[in-house]
């Protein structure tokens, strides 16, 4: 029987991966290479660090996997030198993402009374998670500016901008980048002091990819002069530590959960279940469909969207995010408090799992385009 090691914050894996072997639950940010000895599958998510320290004394291991769109935390050069398989979950919590920066957008709008209908929207790093915060600001009518040198230059036939000017003519941006540390594209500190200090009046600055792709020092002196600039963080330096300082100045605090939706983290398991099967020569017989649990409504039924808060409340019935930063406050402080707030997080439904009745004459056909199901006329 195969030993399979997996992160306790991992769901799903008893249904998928139950028939393959015994499965031991592990606390992944305080893996030890003793657990791992013996182990002949390991799943982790972004907490685990797997690299020479966690693996040299484990010769049977036959597949790491990573239900996480990142890999920073993987030594992957390590891990194919020793031929030992290797997957992450490219796009798996990607509408997550995108649906949780749009919902910030609109929480953002709301507060401050400055309608996101209107301003333009920059996106730094188009790929999965970036294209589909794109997706919804373009089902709602909203401009959005594409940055990715990378994809600009292998030919991808969207029109990009540079950063400069990206930075220059957005009144929002969001940033959806791996952290890198090298080479010409590299993310790391990308939002230093001076191109914070280039951030347009009234600028909304959010950043669900990577705490360190902003100096958070920086942003914290910044703010110190430029209260006029309001940020959204859900990944922070230094995780699960938040530099205190800053957490006042940021106006929607989340801890590292934007891609948490029920979805997007099974769909993260059941990618590395299909990639298991693969590297065993085994038919992956389980479907993804079967693990979730159907719409927690029957319907919810909409005249008309009048304006937007009409859709923020609609949004609001998918995910709250006022709750989240509430608690983050709260918690964040306590020992522990930030992985606390991870593992109990109350994994939000995505758009598509509520079902939207037309009750009126206006035609509410675009809410179909941002996600949600049912929608017609
Ligand atoms: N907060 C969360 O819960 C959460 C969830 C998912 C992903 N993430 C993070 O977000 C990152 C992006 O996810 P994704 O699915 O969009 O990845 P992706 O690989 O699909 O897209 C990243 C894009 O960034 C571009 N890029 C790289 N360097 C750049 C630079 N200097 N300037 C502009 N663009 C650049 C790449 O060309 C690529 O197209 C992940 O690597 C992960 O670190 C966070
Ligand atoms: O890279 C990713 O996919 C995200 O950062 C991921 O959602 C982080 O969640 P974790 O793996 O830490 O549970």
């Amino acid at each position: 029987m195969m030993k399979i090691l997996a992160d306790e914050n991992m769901p799903y894996v008893q249904q998928l991966f139950g028939d393959l072997g015994t499965i031991e639950t592990v606390n992944g940010r305080e893996l030890t290479p003793e657990q791992v000895n013996d182990a002949d599958v390991l799943l982790v998510r972004s907490v685990t660090k797997v690299n020479q320290a966690l693996l040299a004394e484990n010769n049977q291991l036959k597949f790491v996997g990573s239900a996480t769109i990142g890999t920073d935390h993987i030594d992957v050069e390590y891990l194919a030198s020793r031929n030992i398989p290797f997957s992450n979950a490219p796009g798996c919590n990607a509408t997550a993402v995108g649906e949780f920066a749009f919902i910030a957008m609109l929480e953002l709008a709301q507060r401050f009374n400055s309608p996101l209908k209107g301003k333009v929207v920059g996106i730094v790093g188009a790929g999965n998670t970036g294209t589909a915060v794109a997706k919804c600001l373009e089902a709602y009518g909203i401009e959005v500016l594409l940055n990715d040198p990378l994809l600009e230059e292998s030919g991808d036939p969207r029109s990009f901008v540079s950063l400069d000017t990206l930075i220059e003519k957005c009144d929002v941006i969001s940033l959806h980048v791996p952290i890198t540390k090298t080479g010409e594209h590299k993310t790391w500190y990308l939002f230093d002091e001076s191109r914070l200090n280039k951030l347009a009046e009234n600028c909304w600055l959010l950043n669900c990819c990577r705490g360190e792709v902003i100096d958070n020092c920086a942003l914290i002196n910044f703010k110190q002069q430029r209260d006029d600039v309001k940020v959204v963080l859900d990944v922070w330096e230094g995780e699960p530590n938040p530099m205190p300082e800053l957490v006042p100045y940021v106006e929607f605090c989340t801890p590292h959960i934007a891609g948490y939706s029920l979805e997007g983290k099974a769909r993260g398991t059941y990618m590395l279940y299909q990639k298991l099967a693969e590297v065993l020569k085994i038919e992956a017989d389980k479907q993804m469909d079967s693990l979730l649990p159907p719409l927690w409504s029957e319907q919810v039924n909409v005249q008309e969207i009048s304006d937007e808060r009409a859709l923020l409340q609609l949004a609001r019935f998918v995910y709250n995010l006022r709750d989240d930063d509430e608690l983050f406050r709260k918690m964040f402080l306590n020992k522990q408090g930030f992985d606390h707030m991870r593992k109990n997080h109350t994994h939000r439904r995505e758009f598509s799992a509520l079902k939207v009745g037309n009750t009126g004459q206006t035609n509410v056909n675009w809410l179909s385009n941002l996600g949600f199901s049912g929608v017609e006329l």
